[in-house]
C-alpha cells in the first residue's frame, strides 16, 4: 500500500530497543476513558500512524508520549529508557501541532534556530544545522523572511524544520496537515515522507483521514473509544480488518451476516454480473437488486441489496466507460448477481478485542 517512496519498511536492528514502547498506559478525564489500558510498540525509523475518529484518544496517547499529560497508570519507554515520570523537555521527542505557532517577530531562520539556542548549541553549529533544515524543507532562500510572508504550506514546513533541527529520536505530529487544502495537503504528504526517510527519525503521526494513513504509514494503529482495535501495515488493516469498526472506518462498510458469521468484502473485490454473464469459477454468487448508483469520477459505486439480507457496495473503475455509465443493466432497480471469491471475504469478530490490546511485541 505504501506507494510514495519505494524504501523498505524500517525495523531497526534486531537488538535495538523499540523507539517507543507503552505498556498498560491509561488515562481518564472525570468519567471519560480517554485511553483504556494500552500496549503499543513503535520501531526505530518507523512512520507510525494513530488513526481514528474524533474523540478516539489519538491526541491523548500522543500527549502522554510527549509528557504533556500524566498517565493514571502504565509505563512509557523511549529507546529502552523509562520516561514515565520524566518531564516533556527532558524527553528526546518533539511535537508538531496543527496550529504551528511560529514567533511572528522572528525570521524563519531565527524561528528554526530558537530550540538550538535554548540548548546552548554553539553559533557555527547552529548556523549549519539551520541551513541544513531549511534545505531539507526546501525553503533554502527564505530564511530571512518573517512568518507572515509565507504561505500556509511554507509555514507548516518551517514548523517541521523547527522540530527536525533538534534531531529528536521521535517526532510526534498531531494532524499537522489538517489546516491545508487538499492539493497542498497531498503535496505535503509526499514532502513529509521524503523528509522522514531522509532523516530517519521515528514519526508518530495522528490523523483521522484513512487515505492519508494508508498512503503514508509503515504501520497504523486504529483507535476507537480509547482503545486500539488493530495494529498493522496499511494493506493488512485494509485487507484483513479484525473488527467491524476497523472494516467500517477504513474503507466502505460492507458487512453482512452469513451462516452465523459476520463477513466483510471490499467493494473492488466484488463483481456485478448482469443477465447472461457467466459466473466466475469458484466464486460465491448471490442475487440482489441495485438500489443506488453513485458516480465518483475514477469509479462508480453500486449499492446492491441482497436477497439473502444485507447490502453491499460494489465499485467499478470507469476505465472505458462514459460518465455515469450504467451499461449492462447496472442501473437503479436492476436485478443482478454479485460475485466474489471466498478468499476475498474476511470473517470478523463481533466484539472489539479486550482492553489490553494488540501491538505489543508484534513481529
Ligand atoms: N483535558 C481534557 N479534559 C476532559 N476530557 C478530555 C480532555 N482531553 C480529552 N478529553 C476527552 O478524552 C477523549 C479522547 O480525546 P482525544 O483528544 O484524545 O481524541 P482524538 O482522537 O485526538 O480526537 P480529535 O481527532 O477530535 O482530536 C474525548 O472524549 C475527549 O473529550
Amino acid at each position: 500500500m505504501r506507494m510514495m517512496v519505494p524504501t523498505p519498511a524500517p525495523g531497526g536492528a534486531a537488538d535495538e530497543p523499540p523507539a517507543v514502547r507503552v505498556t498498560g498506559l491509561h488515562k481518564r478525564y472525570a468519567d471519560v476513558t480517554a485511553l483504556a489500558a494500552t500496549d503499543l510498540t513503535v520501531r526505530p525509523g518507523e512512520f507510525f500512524t494513530l488513526l481514528g475518529p474524533s474523540g478516539s484518544g489519538k491526541t491523548t496517547l500522543l500527549r502522554l508520549i510527549a509528557g504533556f499529560e500524566r498517565p493514571d497508570g502504565g509505563a512509557i519507554e523511549l529507546a529502552g529508557r523509562d520516561v514515565t515520570g520524566v518531564p516533556p523537555f527532558a524527553r528526546d521527542v518533539n511535537t508538531v501541532f496543527q496550529d504551528y505557532a511560529l514567533f511572528p517577530h522572528m525570521t524563519i531562520a531565527e524561528n528554526i534556530e530558537y530550540g538550538l539556542k535554548v540548548r546552548h548549541v554553539g553559533k557555527q553549529a547552529r548556523r549549519d544545522r539551520v541551513a541544513r533544515a531549511l534545505d531539507m524543507v526546501q525553503l533554502g532562500g527564505l530564511g530571512g523572511r518573517k512568518p507572515a510572508q509565507l504561505s500556509g504550506g511554507q509555514r507548516q514546513r518551517v514548523a517541521l524544520a523547527r522540530a527536525i533541527v533538534n534531531e529528536p529520536q521521535v517526532l510526534l505530529l498531531d494532524e499537522p496537515l489538517g489546516a491545508l487544502d487538499l492539493k497542498l495537503r497531498q503535496h505535503m504528504q509526499r514532502e513529509l515522507l521524503r523528509i522522514q526517510r531522509e532523516v530517519g527519525i521515528t514519526f508518530i503521526y495522528v490523523t483521522h483521514d484513512q487515505e492519508e494513513a494508508l498512503t503514508m504509514s509503515d504501520r497504523i494503529a486504529v483507535l476507537n473509544l480509547g482503545k486500539i482495535e488493530q495494529v498493522g501495515a496499511p494493506a493488512e488493516v485494509y485487507e484483513h480488518p479484525k473488527t467491524a469498526f476497523v472494516a467500517d472506518f477504513i474503507g466502505v462498510s460492507n458487512l453482512i451476516q452469513r451462516d452465523g458469521r459476520q463477513l466483510t468484502v471490499r467493494p473492488e473485490k466484488i463483481t456485478i454480473l448482469a443477465d447472461g454473464d457467466a459466473e466466475p469459477a469458484g466464486a460465491h454468487v448471490e442475487p440482489g437488486t441495485i438500489r443506488d448508483v453513485i458516480y465518483a469520477g475514477v469509479l462508480t459505486r453500486y449499492v446492491v441489496e441482497l436477497d439473502a439480507g444485507g447490502e453491499l457496495t460494489v465499485s467499478r473503475l470507469n476505465t472505458d466507460s462514459s460518465p455515469g455509465d450504467t451499461s449492462g443493466g447496472r442501473s437503479g432497480g436492476a436485478r443482478v448477481r454479485v460475485a466474489w471469491q471466498d478468499r476475498q471475504a474476511v470473517t470478523i469478530s463481533e466484539q472489539a478485542p479486550g482492553a489490553v490490546v494488540a501491538g505489543a511485541g508484534e513481529g
